[in-house]
């Protein structure tokens, strides 16, 4: 426990990843949520918005501009990409920022243009924002102001290939990933495709060879390898439940090899867990409501051919649970402080 807890300000508190941060704040001891903001919802209790809540937190949501910044130590922005940096960009600089859009993740502003249609308006701070994979840029973290946390499929993905690329241990020209996603990955936002009709008894994939992950993920891989011919073949799908991420991860390489690297990268981590060889493959469920990824690793029949799967929970470690583990991170605190307690659902 510090001193002064430090308040925070939910910026989306009204969407699925702000909620989803409020609610896991509740366990922080050092931390407290002290504003709300939302946009058509402005006006309400957040416990209206989400009964769950109620009893828990009482915040009223309010509009961004309605904020007193002087009050607010951090902000977690829980927003859609361009309206995050539309307003992050108008912060006093006092305010710390976890930003869980995608607007911060490239460093370079022309890649991002590339893959979201529009111009940033802050190419000097994207270039400097830290990419918040947590297990791996931990260090970087430390003391910044701005962090960009990945996307929920990069996320689970780069927490396969990462520690795979230097030395490069697999085929980098063979690296196909097949990804599933629960529909809260779509955020709260009325859309067709969102409808429970739309989305139950079916299962079907989207942004097939042109998803705006995939330059996400490739630019991190290229990174780490020191290279930047890394190309992956990346396609998600949409699956009927409301939380969850499992990706597959179709690789060339040598199956112990493999493993090793997996186990040795992530031994003291303690949200990351590699399932010992012959174990079967892991569930959703096993992580669902927690900040945790489980890794399984297989030899496929396939002359060295291996398959990879990872497990996230889309709403915490795909989001809300590495902020607040950035967060942590970048006040050199315990990582695990307020996430820790986090128990699966199952079933
Ligand atoms: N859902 C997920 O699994 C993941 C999401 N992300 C990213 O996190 C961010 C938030 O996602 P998510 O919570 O799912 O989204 P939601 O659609 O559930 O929530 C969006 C929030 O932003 C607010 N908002 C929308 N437009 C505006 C605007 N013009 N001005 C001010 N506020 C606005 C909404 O307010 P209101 O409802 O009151 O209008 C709502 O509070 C996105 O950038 C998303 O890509 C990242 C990783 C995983
Ligand atoms: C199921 C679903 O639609 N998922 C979202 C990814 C969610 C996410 O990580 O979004 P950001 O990169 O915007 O933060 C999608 O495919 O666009």
């Amino acid at each position: 426990m510090t001193d002064q807890p430090l308040k925070a300000a939910i910026l989306g508190a009204s969407g699925y990843t702000g909620a989803e941060t409020v609610r896991i704040l509740r366990n922080h001891p050092n931390v407290t949520p002290v504003a709300a903001t939302g946009n058509a919802l402005a006006g309400k209790k957040l416990s209206g918005i989400f009964p769950h809540l109620r009893g828990k937190h009482d915040l009223d949501v309010i509009k961004a501009e309605d904020v007193d910044w002087n009050g607010v130590d951090v902000v977690f922005g829980c927003l859609p990409h361009g309206t995050s940096q539309d307003l992050i960009e108008t912060l006093p600089a006092h305010v710390k920022v976890v930003d869980l859009s995608s607007d911060y993740r490239f460093r370079d502003a022309d890649l991002y243009s590339q893959a979201y249609g529009r111009e940033h308006i802050a190419p000097e701070r994207t270039a400097k924002a830290i990419y918040g994979l947590s297990e791996h840029n931990g260090e970087q973290m430390m003391g910044s102001n701005l962090v960009a946390c990945p996307g929920c499929y990069p996320t689970a993905i780069l927490m396969v290939l990462l520690p795979l690329m230097k030395p490069m241990i697999i085929d980098r020209d063979a690296i196909i990933i097949d990804a599933k996603s629960g529909a809260t990955g779509a955020g709260r936002g009325l859309k067709e495709g969102n409808l429970f009709s739309e989305v139950t008894e079916g299962l079907h994939a989207y942004g097939v060879g042109t998803h705006r992950h995939t330059p996400e993920i490739e630019q991190e891989l290229n990174l780490r390898a020191g290279l930047n011919d890394i190309e992956v073949t990346f396609t998600p799908h949409l699956i009927p439940m409301a939380r969850g991420e499992h990706v597959t991860c179709h690789l060339r390489g040598d199956v112990d090899s493999i493993h090793a690297a997996l186990s040795a990268a992530y031994a003291d981590q303690p949200f990351v867990s590699v399932l010992p060889l012959g174990s079967p493959p892991p569930d959703t469920r096993h992580v669902r409501g927690t900040n945790d990824c489980r890794i399984a690793v297989f030899k496929d029949r396939a002359k060295g051919r291996v398959i990879v799967i990872a497990v996230i929970d889309n709403l915490v470690k795909g989001s809300s649970g590495q902020a607040i583990q950035n967060l942590n991170l970048m006040m050199g605190w315990d990582q695990a402080l307020g996430l820790d307690a986090l128990l699966p659902l199952f079933p």
